[in-house]
């Protein structure tokens, strides 16, 4: 870490002794309270000061290109385990990176690069090695880019953004830290004044999201005078790094993270943070001459006209890492978000090769939208500084080989970064394009959405009319129906109305013969009834013959009756008479019998005698 000890060291001296040096002012100043920002600066490292001038870096001069620092991860638990050895060498001293690969036969492949920090090295490092400058570029009117690459879980995200708490701030990685170095250093110029303002952007499958505004998506790129830019794209003014922080958790909150085997907080898409940061005089005085020659065209927003501007931008691109599916175990959308991101890598790969070789004639930028992005600060108008972030084990010796020849080939990408310098009114006309180009976007997606409700109301209007000639029409058949159905009713009537004269007339004439009968059968039975009369005295008088028949029958069968009586009284006395007859003859015999029992004496016949005598006895 000597080395980049040496290298902080000019950045070591307190801010407030650097000024004092500038100044040249014999009296100290008075003491006066540290704004947040500065706080904020202080809180972080102690390094972290800013210097009275900033050292000259590669990238100074002619001759600039692409810088490129590697920041080796640490090893996490798992890692750790890993018993075959290190594969990953760092000389810090000569910014070299050694990688040893084993296989058949034992292989060293040496790569060298501007700076090289091991797995022990703090954010401070890195910002001060990778950043800084590019942020002291910003502030002089520079295009700057600060861009980590690096395969998936590798570090970048925690390189470019990590938050950590403090103070209720959160300030840890290089997009924090470069937001409080341009404000702390924004407060301390007293000949400046400076407008800050941050975009935020997501390019997730090829299509470009606002992170602030995350409703617009698909958002489109387009060639200006400045270079390409985003249309529409929401630029929000920041006043303090503190609002830059809230609206990186603000855009965090809408990127596309995922869960992967190889990161459970993996980054699915390319992230861009912009800090347009605009620098003008404070009393910034006319000559003049100038003055007098030029017709006063009025002032705008308080500035004279012609006043210069400086506008540096500052690209903090956090890309989204490179996958094999088969470590990363994606499946579904994770791996079409995988093979996206792949491909606009390769894409980024080949425009790197294309302008890294002198003898390329084109450059592909066009084939992805990240390319395209960025295609000033792949060796355009821009200072631009990558980091390869690299893990440490045997597993990503592939893809940590595959970085770093990247990173190599993108060391020879020369830049042509120049000082934008806008005139005020030009800075004004940019803003107010802005917003016309803003405004007319809003107004052709109102259009369009007038056009596709007047496409709407048309219809609405057809499908009105059609259903008023239907409605017509229904009208016309109901009525001819209704004329119809009368006319029927009518015809029905007088059919029935015949029908039932019919029927009438029928019933009628059946009433009149049943009556006819009716008579006649009463006639008859009046006929008949006079001859029953006769038939009935007939009979009256034979019944009353016939009762004085049988009175007198009666009367001569009660006397025969009681004729008949005498009759039997006589024949029963006879009867009896004949029994006392038949007993006194029985008696008669009995006594012979008896006579001649005794007369003989013979008791056998005791038996037939007693037998004769109850006969004689009893009849
Ligand atoms: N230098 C470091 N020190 C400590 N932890 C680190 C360091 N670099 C990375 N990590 C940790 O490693 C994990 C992966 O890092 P990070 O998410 O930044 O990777 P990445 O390259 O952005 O991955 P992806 O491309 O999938 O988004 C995180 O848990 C992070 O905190």
């Amino acid at each position: 870490m000597d080395h980049l000890a040496a290298a902080c060291g000019a950045t070591n001296l307190p801010l407030e002794r650097s000024l004092r040096q500038t100044s040249n002012r014999p009296a100290p100043q008075p003491k006066r309270r540290r704004t947040p920002n500065e706080r904020l600066l202080q809180t972080m490292d102690a390094k972290f000061l800013i210097p009275e001038k900033r050292p000259k870096s590669s990238m100074d001069g002619d001759g600039e290109r692409v810088r490129v620092t590697v920041r080796l991860r640490p090893p996490t638990k798992a890692e750790q385990r890993d018993d075959e050895g290190p594969f990953i060498f760092l000389d810090t001293d000569r910014n070299t990176v050694v990688l040893r690969r084993t296989g058949s036969f034992e292989a060293f492949t040496e790569f060298q690069f501007d700076g090289v920090l091991p797995s022990g090295c703090q954010q401070v490092d890195v910002y001060n090695t990778a950043a800084r400058p590019v942020v002291l570029d910003v502030l002089q009117g520079y295009n700057g880019t600060i861009m980590a690459y690096g395969q998936t879980g590798a570090g970048k995200t925690y390189t470019l953004s990590d938050k950590l708490a403090c103070g209720g701030m959160s300030v840890e990685g290089i997009i924090p830290r470069s937001a409080a170095e341009i404000f702390a250093r924004a407060e301390q110029d007293n000949d400046n004044e400076y407008h800050v303002s941050m975009s935020y952007i997501q390019i997730y499958m090829e299509q470009i999201q606002d992170l602030l505004r995350p409703e617009s998506c698909n958002m489109q790129i387009r060639e200006g005078e400045t270079g390409v830019y985003v249309s529409g794209i929401q630029e929000v003014e920041v006043k303090s790094a503190e609002d830059v922080m809230k609206l990186l958790l603000l855009g965090d909150r809408n990127r596309a993270f995922s869960f992967t085997k190889l990161n459970a907080h993996s980054s699915r898409s390319h992230a861009i943070v912009i800090l347009t940061v605009e620098r003008k005089a404070k009393n910034f005085s006319e000559p003049a001459s100038e003055a007098s020659d030029r017709p006063h065209s009025g002032s705008s927003a308080g500035f004279l006209e012609g006043e210069r501007v400086l506008v540096g931008k500052l690209f903090l691109v956090d890309l989204a890492g490179s996958e094999r599916l088969k470590k990363s175990g994606s499946e579904g959308i994770r791996a079409s978000e995988a093979m996206s991101v792949n491909l606009s890598l390769t894409c980024l790969g080949k425009c790197i090769g294309a302008r890294a070789d002198p003898n390329a004639t084109h450059v592909p930028f066009r084939d992805s939208k990240l390319t395209r992005l960025l295609q000033e600060s792949l060796g355009g108008n821009a200072k631009t500084s990558l980091i390869i972030n690299i893990a440490p084990c045997n597993d990503y010796l592939r893809e940590s080989l595959s970085s770093l020849s990247f990173g190599s080939r993108a060391m020879k990408v020369a830049t042509r970064a120049i000082v934008n310098v806008e005139e005020e009114f030009r800075v004004l006309t940019k803003n107010l394009q802005d917003t016309l180009e803003m405004q007319d976007e809003r107004l052709q997606s109102l259009e369009a959405s007038i056009l596709s409700k007047e496409e709407q109301l048309v219809q609405a209007r057809r499908s009105l009319e059609e259903r008023t000639k239907q409605v017509e029409m229904l009208r016309k058949e109901q009525n001819s129906f209704n004329e119809k159905f009368m006319e029927q009713l009518r015809l029905k009537d007088d059919h029935w109305s015949h029908r039932l004269e019919i029927v009438r007339n029928a019933a009628v004439d059946s009433q009149r013969k049943r009556i006819r009968y009716l008579q006649e059968e009463l006639e008859k039975l009046k006929e008949v009834d006079g001859q029953q009369g006769t038939t009935i005295a007939v009979l009256s008088n034979d019944l009353a013959k016939d009762y004085a028949a049988r009175v007198i029958q009666r009367s001569y069968r009660r006397r025969y009756l009681l004729k008949l009586q005498r009759e039997k009284r006589k024949l029963e006395l006879v009867a009896g008479f004949q029994l006392m007859a038949n007993s006194a003859a029985k008696m008669y015999s009995a006594m012979h019998v008896l006579d001649d029992y005794f007369t003989r004496r013979k008791p056998s016949d005791i038996q037939s005698l007693s037998t004769l005598f109850w006969r004689c006895v009893i009849p």
